[in-house]
């Protein structure tokens, strides 16, 4: 899977995308992230990419051009148009959900915004769908994309080693998931409950499908509301 970011900060994306689980991804082949600086598809001296809005206001606003030239430029001899993603604070919010959707494309080309936005000309041309990471407002779409291009590449087959967690993964099947505990069985006298040390594996499913509710239950009631009347007429 191929992720294009049109960045004014590429150098952000290389000191994060080459670390850990997502560094590794990148050298087994298994996914690429390519920072693309919108800056250098400026023409002129003072390399500009951002201008005063028309009908006044606070304030910039990113400038077509340079988007569009280096949209066109990673997009040069494509047989497909990937899917073009604007990161905003108007998009649609991003949940596990919608990271599991996103991650059967095989090209991503995420854009970053900053300032006050872009030139609505940018949305309406190039791109296909703006995503959101919540509500609340950033100084920038690089975050954004990094927490997108993070939660999407996971989900890539090969990525992670542990692939069969998934389905026991905190929002997998709209459940919180249940605690977790490792050795010492002993800390502080603070006990691991008992059941997980039995070995009865079908009882540590029940203990923890319980768990995996109450929680749901207490910290989220929202998810906790859906999966029930989800499960409603399920036998
Ligand atoms: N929350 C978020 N989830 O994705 N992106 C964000 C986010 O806060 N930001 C900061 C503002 N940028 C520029 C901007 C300003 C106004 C309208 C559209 N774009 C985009 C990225």
């Amino acid at each position: 899977m191929r992720f294009d970011v049109l960045t004014l900060f590429p150098e952000t994306f290389s000191l994060v995308m080459k670390e850990s689980i997502i560094g590794r991804a990148q050298e087994k082949g298994l996914i690429e992230v390519n920072a693309v600086n919108i800056r250098d598809y400026t023409r002129d001296k003072h390399r500009k990419v951002d201008d005063y809005p028309f009908g006044g206001g606070n304030g910039m606003v990113m400038m077509c051009q340079p988007m569009f030239d280096a949209y066109r430029a990673v997009t040069e001899g494509l047989q497909t148009k990937p899917k073009v993603i604007y990161m905003s604070p108007q998009g649609r919010v991003l949940t596990q959900k919608v990271a599991v959707e996103l991650s059967k494309e095989e090209h991503l080309i995420l854009l970053c915004g900053h300032y006050e936005g872009i030139d609505e000309r940018i949305i309406e041309e190039l791109v296909d769908e703006e995503i959101s990471i919540g509500d609340y407002v950033l100084t920038g779409g690089e975050l954004p994309a990094m927490v997108l291009i993070d939660c999407v590449s996971r989900l890539v087959p090969g990525v992670l080693s542990n692939e069969g967690s998934f389905s026991e993964e905190s929002h997998f099947n709209g459940l919180l998931e249940y605690p977790q505990y490792t050795r010492p069985a002993e800390y502080e006298g603070k006990q691991v409950p008992e059941i997980l040390l039995s070995g009865h594996h079908a009882n540590i499913q029940k203990w923890r499908s319980a768990r995996s509710l109450e929680r749901t239950r207490i910290k989220r009631p929202d998810l906790y509301e859906n999966h029930i009347k989800s499960s409603e007429g399920k036998i």
